[in-house]
C-alpha cells in the first residue's frame, strides 16, 4: 500500500501534519469563495417516480403512500428515529437520489453538457492543484489500474475529478479496512468528516483534499453522498450482523451507492439523452449497490474469519443456514441454493444500472461498462467455483479483464441495442 495512504488512518490529528506535500498555507489559499458561488437549486418534490417501482426485497412497496421527504435529515445523515424506521431503507435512499438529481438537474441539462468552472487561481496554487491531481492519478492506477484505464478517456478535467472522488473514498475504507484500522474509533470518524466539510468550504487538510476541493467547486457535487459514506463506515464499526436486506440495502447504500452519485454530476448526462435525472442516479446508485453486494458474496469466508457476516439474517435462516455454517464454511446444497438466490438479487441490480449507462455522456460510458462487465463477472466466477466463497476467493483473470474492454467500449459507442458478448448475462 502506498506510503501516502496509510499515514491518513492514524486516529491522531498529530499524523495528519507529517504529510509531506500538506503545505495546509497553501491549500488554504485556494479560493475558499468560490464554494460559497456554487449554484443550489431548491429541492423537488420527492414524487413518486417509476423507478420505484421495482423492490428488491419482494414486498409490495405502496409507492403511492410514499412518505413524503423531510429534507431536514439531509443536514447530517439519514434519520434512523422510530418514525424513520416505519419508512424503509429502500424509499430513505431513494428520496437521497431525488434530492442528488435535483440539485445538479439545472447544471447538467443548461448548456446540454457540463458547465466547467475556469481555473482562477494563482500560477503557484495551480502548479500544486495539478501535483495533487497526479498523486491521485498515482494512487487511482496502483489501486484499480483497469478503472484508471477506463478513465483516461474521458476528458482532462473529467478524468481528474473521479481521481479525486476515487481517492477520497479509497482513504475513507482504509479507515475502517486498513492496517490500522483497529484504532478507529466513532470520534477518528468525526474529525474524519469534519475535514469533509473543511475541503467543500475551500479548506483542504492536505494534498489529496486539494484535489477535491477543486473538484466539488468545479462541478456541481454535492456533500450528502460523502457524509453517507463515512456513515456507511460508522455502521461498519458498530455493526457486524444485518437483521434482513433492508438493512443491508442501507449499508450498501452507504458504502457504495453513495459513489454513483457523487460520480454523475462528474461523468454528465448525454445531451441526447431523454432519461430522466432521477432515472439515471437511480442506476448510478444500482450500480454501486451491485458492485458491494457482490463484494459480500465474493468476501464471505474473509469476512467470516474477521467475525462479520454480511448477509441478511431472515434470508439464512429460511436458507435453514445458521451463523455457524459460515463459520464451518461447508458447501452444502442448501448453501448453493442461498447462494443462486444472492446472486440473481446481484444480477438484478447490474440489470437496473444498465439502463442508465447508455444515458451518460459519451466518453464517460467505457470506464462504467468496463467496471460493470468485470464486477458482475465476479458473479459468474463464484458459479464457477461452485459457490465456494468460503475457501476460494473469486476472481476475473487477467485474460477475461483483458477482454472486457474492448465490450465495454463497443458498448460505450453502440447505444443500447444489447450486443451478446458472452460477458453481459440475457
Ligand atoms: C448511470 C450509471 C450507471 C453511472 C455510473 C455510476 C458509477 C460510476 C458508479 C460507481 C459504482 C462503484 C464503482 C461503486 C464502488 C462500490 C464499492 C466496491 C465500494 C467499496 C466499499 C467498501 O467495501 P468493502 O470494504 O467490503 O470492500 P473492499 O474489500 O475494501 O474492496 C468500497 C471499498 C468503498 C470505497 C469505494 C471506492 C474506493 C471506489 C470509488 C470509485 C470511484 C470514485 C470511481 C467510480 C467510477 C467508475 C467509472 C467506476
Ligand atoms: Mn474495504
Amino acid at each position: 500500500m502506498p506510503v501516502a495512504l496509510l499515514w491518513v488512518v492514524s486516529p491522531t490529528t498529530e499524523m495528519y501534519s507529517g504529510f509531506g506535500i500538506a503545505d495546509s498555507a497553501a491549500c488554504r489559499s485556494l479560493d475558499s469563495s468560490r464554494s460559497a458561488s456554487r449554484a443550489r437549486s431548491s429541492v423537488s418534490d420527492a414524487r413518486p417516480n417509476k423507478h420505484m417501482k421495482q423492490n428488491w426485497n419482494s414486498r409490495s412497496l405502496n409507492v403511492g403512500k410514499q412518505k413524503r421527504a423531510d429534507f431536514s435529515v439531509y443536514s447530517g445523515t439519514l434519520a434512523n428515529t422510530a418514525e424513520e424506521m416505519a419508512v424503509s431503507s429502500e424509499q430513505k435512499v431513494y428520496d437521497v437520489v431525488l434530492r442528488q438529481a435535483s440539485l445538479v438537474n439545472r447544471q447538467l441539462r443548461s448548456s446540454g453538457d457540463l458547465d466547467v468552472k475556469p481555473d482562477i487561481v494563482l500560477q503557484g496554487t495551480l502548479s500544486l492543484l495539478n501535483e495533487a491531481y497526479d498523486r491521485c492519478a498515482e494512487v487511482c492506477e496502483e489501486y484499480a489500474k483497469t478503472f484508471y484505464l477506463g478513465t483516461l478517456l474521458m476528458t482532462p478535467e473529467r478524468r481528474r475529478a473521479i481521481w479525486a472522488i476515487y481517492v477520497w473514498c479509497r482513504r475513507t475504507d482504509e479507515l475502517v479496512d486498513g492496517p490500522n484500522a483497529s484504532h478507529i474509533t466513532p470520534t477518528a470518524l468525526d474529525r474524519w468528516e469534519s475535514r469533509l466539510e473543511d475541503l467543500f468550504r475551500g479548506h483542504p487538510f492536505d494534498m489529496f483534499d486539494a484535489a477535491l476541493s477543486d473538484t466539488v467547486v468545479k462541478f456541481p457535487i454535492d456533500i450528502q453522498p460523502f457524509k453517507d459514506m463515512v456513515e456507511g463506515m460508522r455502521m461498519d464499526l458498530r455493526k457486524s450482523r444485518y437483521k434482513n436486506f433492508d438493512e443491508l440495502y442501507l449499508y450498501c447504500y452507504y458504502v457504495a451507492g453513495t459513489v454513483g452519485l457523487m460520480s454523475v454530476p462528474v461523468m454528465g448526462i448525454a445531451p441526447e439523452s431523454k432519461a430522466t435525472t432521477e432515472s439515471v442516479y437511480n442506476s448510478a446508485l444500482a450500480l454501486g449497490i451491485a458492485n458491494q453486494l457482490t463484494n459480500i458474496l465474493r468476501d464471505v469466508g474473509e469476512d467470516s474469519r474477521r467475525g462479520r457476516i454480511y448477509l441478511p439474517q431472515d434470508e439464512l435462516a429460511q436458507a435453514g443456514l445458521s451463523d455457524e455454517d459460515i463459520f464451518t464454511g461447508k458447501v452444502t446444497d442448501k448453501w448453493r441454493s442461498f447462494m443462486m438466490k444472492q446472486i440473481r438479487r446481484a444480477r438484478m441490480f447490474f440489470d437496473e444500472a444498465e439502463k442508465g449507462v447508455t444515458e451518460l455522456n459519451s466518453a464517460s460510458r467505457w470506464p462504467v461498462w468496463a467496471s460493470l462487465l468485470l464486477y458482475r463477472q465476479i458473479l459468474d466466477e463464484i458459479e464457477a467455483n461452485d459457490y465456494d466463497n468460503f475457501t476460494k476467493r473469486a476472481y476475473v483473470s487477467k485474460e477475461k479483464k483483458l477482454l472486457a474492454l474492448p465490450f465495454a467500449y463497443v458498448r460505450s459507442v453502440v447505444g443500447n441495442s444489447r450486443i451478446s458478448s458472452g460477458l453481459a448475462k440475457p
